[in-house]
């Protein structure tokens, strides 16, 4: 089995590795970390699922794969740090938001690069991820490369520009639902209802619905008025979502997000 770099060990890198070992995809033993500065996250990560920390930067050109997953506006440092060790085999495949394949090209030579945008879903096997490639990815790195990608969820190749799209819809994604969710048990519990009561009403409605879909060939909208009665409760709710602009609201979100991407392409 590969060896496999983690450049910068936060949140994505966590639900990554989480993902990669408990589906048994990669061996923890093959599993490197790296941080710039934050030692004590290492050594949680390393108790936590047996990966080991790079101790010496000359065994950068020991890897087989370099998983880029620092913050965007550190990505530069990082590859200052990485280029002088890295091999020219080196496969890299990026989780960075915004951040263009030819950036990392620049940073670190052209090789075979992935840009992936994940979710932190990934923990439980559940990421909805976009993958695009450079030219260099062969059609055998290219099957490894979603092999390693399926075993944490679904993922789907677009055109790198999409990804931008991606990120703000499926990558960011969660943060909308858990933010409705906190609005939903902050209502809830002004209903006296206590919180162990609302969240398991709120997760099994998420679920189904999305089972819906999945399952049916119904649309939404067909799905939407099969729940709302005339004169009945979900009109009354649908026409308070409709006049507090609710639509405006999803569509501010999503493109505010998309459009911070490309702000984040371009070093802002
Ligand atoms: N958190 C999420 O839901 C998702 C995050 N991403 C992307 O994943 C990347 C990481 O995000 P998070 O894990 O949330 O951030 P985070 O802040 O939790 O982790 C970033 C890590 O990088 C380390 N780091 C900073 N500079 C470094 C350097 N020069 N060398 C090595 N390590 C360095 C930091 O110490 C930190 O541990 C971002 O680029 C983000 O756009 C992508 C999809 C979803
Ligand atoms: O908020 C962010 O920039 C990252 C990318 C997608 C999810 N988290």
């Amino acid at each position: 089995m590969q060896k496999i770099l983690f450049v910068g060990a936060g949140s994505m890198a966590e639900a990554l590795i989480h993902g990669w070992v408990e589906q048994k995809v990669i061996p923890s033993q093959n599993i490197y970390i790296t941080n710039r500065s934050n030692h004590e996250r290492l050594v949680k990560l390393n108790e936590s699922y047996s990966v080991n920390i790079l101790e010496d930067n000359a065994f950068i050109s020991e890897m087989d794969l370099i998983i880029l997953a620092t913050k965007p506006k550190d990505i530069f440092h990082a590859m200052e740090r990485i280029q002088p060790f890295i091999s020219p085999n080196t496969a890299v495949l990026s989780v960075l938001a915004g951040i263009p394949i030819n950036t990392i090209e620049e940073g670190i030579g052209k090789r075979p690069i992935a840009r992936v945008m994940p979710n932190t879903s990934a923990t439980i096997g559940m990421s909805a991820s976009g993958i695009a490639f450079n030219a260099q990815v062969d059609d055998y790195q290219k099957v490894l490369y979603l092999q390693l990608l399926k075993a944490i969820g679904i993922v789907i190749e677009v055109e790198e520009d999409k990804l931008h799209a991606v990120t703000a819809l499926s990558g960011s994604g969660p943060a909308y639902l858990y933010y409705l969710m906190e609005a939903w048990e902050a209502v809830g519990a002004e209903f006296g209802l206590t919180k162990e009561i609302v969240r398991e009403l709120m997760v099994q409605t998420i679920a189904g619905s999305a089972a819906m879909l999945q399952s049916g060939n119904e649309e939404p909208n067909v799905l939407r008025r099969k729940v709302t009665s005339p004169g009945g409760t979900t009109e009354a709710g649908i026409h308070a979502l409709e006049s507090n602009r609710f639509n405006e609201a999803i569509y501010a979100c999503v493109k505010s997000a998309e459009a911070r991407s490309r702000e984040l392409a371009n070093g802002q």
